[in-house]
């Protein structure tokens, strides 16, 4: 009991826990994604003007942040003392879970987040760009044998589209999904993803410390046997070839270079599988994400035939200034589309909540001048982006689908800590770039040749699927494509 009422004794707003599970009842039911519930923390009854909330992860006393600048603090201002995440994998179960950027504890974390942050600059994703149209005319051909009318689930289509420009922009293969659907990658990254159970993320992400036990993984055995096989291809033949492309792998095989000839390092081979773990991390961290922020892209625009019209309309004038091509800088020169897609993430944020620790490095953070408490060493901080992008607080009709937020005169007024689909701070998204280039091409490539509408297949509410870690559609997403082409 006394456990239960940390939260009163400090004097903060909580959100009453039942006993032994706390604030979480709704995760046990497994009928919210841990996303959902966080959110339902930030919007608990009367909590509207609360900087923070106090909720209880079982036993275990947490804090959800609602105040801008307390997260500004967090994630920016303070880093140094919430540099890592809550979220664990142990080593001995998954080596590439545990070390990849998102599951790393802060010494790896720095150390690889600087050796590979220079493989997603702009220069980069301009080079990558090429590799995208690719398989934009790939999905282009696989709509058109279609035919001219016809209903098509969306999401799966769009798997197969970001599978293709994962592999290709980051290990240069050519899966060739839209020829083989049931190709090797293709199978074994679905598969994995969507074998992981609800209960696996839930420990991950809330209750840590049981990761080891109940042996958690972001990649299963199979998968990580695959992914290791796939690198060790793809980086040999790169160095037989001789040929140098600058890219993700590229860069791979010249730490793991660098690491062998390193007489520092100590375990060589836990240092050269962290080194890896960042190659397997790409296509996990950015398959599902860049498919939910299409196929929720889509699913918005086929609702509202105004907007999809203004963005064809963009489209249009894109492919006929460049002769039916589209190039990198014609794509970063369309303002609807950024507008479109920056509103489709408000709504739905890939990655549906931010999490941190408080490590106290430096001193004890205190909640002042919100209130006279100071946040003890590892206790969980939770975030919620999904919610805060739907507070009418910062976003008038937040339910709305409105693009016109973020055209050039209203997006000055948006809070940077109001709209946070790539997190913020030294521990935001590392692909968030190239996952918004790949989502745009995407979307683009779907409508070049299609109007798209609701239909009587379509799913009416949009719900997310709770067995899931990122936000995606529970239902299929139905759309109905009819022949419109901009560029003959
Ligand atoms: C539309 C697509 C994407 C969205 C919405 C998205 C969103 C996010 C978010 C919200 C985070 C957590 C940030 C934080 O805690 O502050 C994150 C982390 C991360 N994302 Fe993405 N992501 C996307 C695409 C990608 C892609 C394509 C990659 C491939 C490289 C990627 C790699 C990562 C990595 C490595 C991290 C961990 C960063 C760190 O801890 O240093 N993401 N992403």
């Amino acid at each position: 009991r006394r456990t239960y009422t940390y939260w009163k004794r400090h004097d903060i707003p909580y959100v009453k826990p039942l006993p032994l599970i706390g604030t979480l009842k709704d995760v046990f039911r497994m009928e919210k994604n841990v996303a959902l519930h966080i959110a339902d923390m930030y919007n608990y009854r009367s909590m509207e003007k609360e900087p923070v909330v106090g909720i209880y992860v079982l036993h275990q006393p947490a804090l959800v942040i609602r105040e801008p600048l307390l997260i500004k603090s967090v994630l920016i201002k303070e880093f140094y003392n919430f540099h890592d995440r809550y979220c664990r994998i142990d080593e001995s179960v998954d080596r590439f879970g545990s070390l990849n950027l998102f599951f790393a504890k802060y010494e790896i974390w720095r150390d690889m987040r600087k050796k590979l942050a220079p493989t997603f600059t702009n220069g980069k994703l301009k080079l990558m760009f090429p590799l995208l149209t690719e398989i934009g005319d790939e999905l282009e051909k696989y709509l058109l044998k279609k035919g001219d009318n016809f209903v098509a689930e969306i999401k799966a289509i769009c798997g197969l589209f970001t599978t293709d420009a994962i592999a290709s922009t980051g290990y240069g293969i050519q899966v060739g999904s839209f020829q083989n659907p049931y190709s090797e990658f293709a199978s074994q990254n679905y598969n994995n993803h969507q074998n992981i159970p609800a209960h696996e993320h839930f420990v991950m992400f809330l209750l840590p410390k049981l990761s080891k036990h109940i042996r958690a993984t972001m990649f299963r055995k199979k998968y990580d046997t695959f992914l290791r096989s796939c690198l060790k291809h793809v980086m040999d033949e790169r160095i037989k070839s001789g040929q140098e492309r600058n890219d993700l792998i590229d860069t791979l095989i010249r730490l793991v270079k660098e690491a062998r000839a390193n007489k520092e390092i100590r375990d060589k081979d836990l240092y050269i599988d962290a080194i890896l773990a960042q190659g397997a991390v790409f296509i996990v961290a950015g398959y599902e994400t860049s498919l939910s922020a299409i196929a929720f892209t889509l699913y918005q625009l086929a609702k509202y035939p105004d907007l999809q019209r203004k963005l064809r309309r963009e489209i249009e004038k894109v492919l006929i200034a460049g002769k039916g091509e589209v190039s990198y800088d014609a794509l970063k020169s369309m303002e609807y589309l950024e507008m479109v897609m920056r509103e489709s993430l408000r709504l739905y944020p890939a990655v549906a909540f931010l999490e941190r620790k408080h490590n106290a490095r430096d001193q004890e953070f205190s909640l002042k001048p919100y209130h006279d408490f100071t946040i003890p060493n590892g206790m969980p901080i939770f975030i919620s982006n999904y919610a805060i992008h739907r507070d009418p607080l910062y976003w008038p009709n937040p339910e709305v689908f409105d693009p016109e937020r973020f055209s050039p005169q209203n997006k000055e007024g948006i809070s940077p800590y109001a709209y946070l689909p790539f997190g913020l701070g030294p521990r935001s998204c590392m692909g968030g770039r190239l996952g918004l280039l790949i989502s745009k091409v995407g979307v683009l490539y779907f409508l070049k040749n299609y109007k798209i509408r609701h239909c009587p297949q379509t799913v009416e509410r949009m719900s997310f699927n709770p067995n899931m870690l990122t936000l995606e559609c529970k239902d299929d997403i139905n759309l109905e494509f009819i022949k419109d082409p901009l560029w003959k």
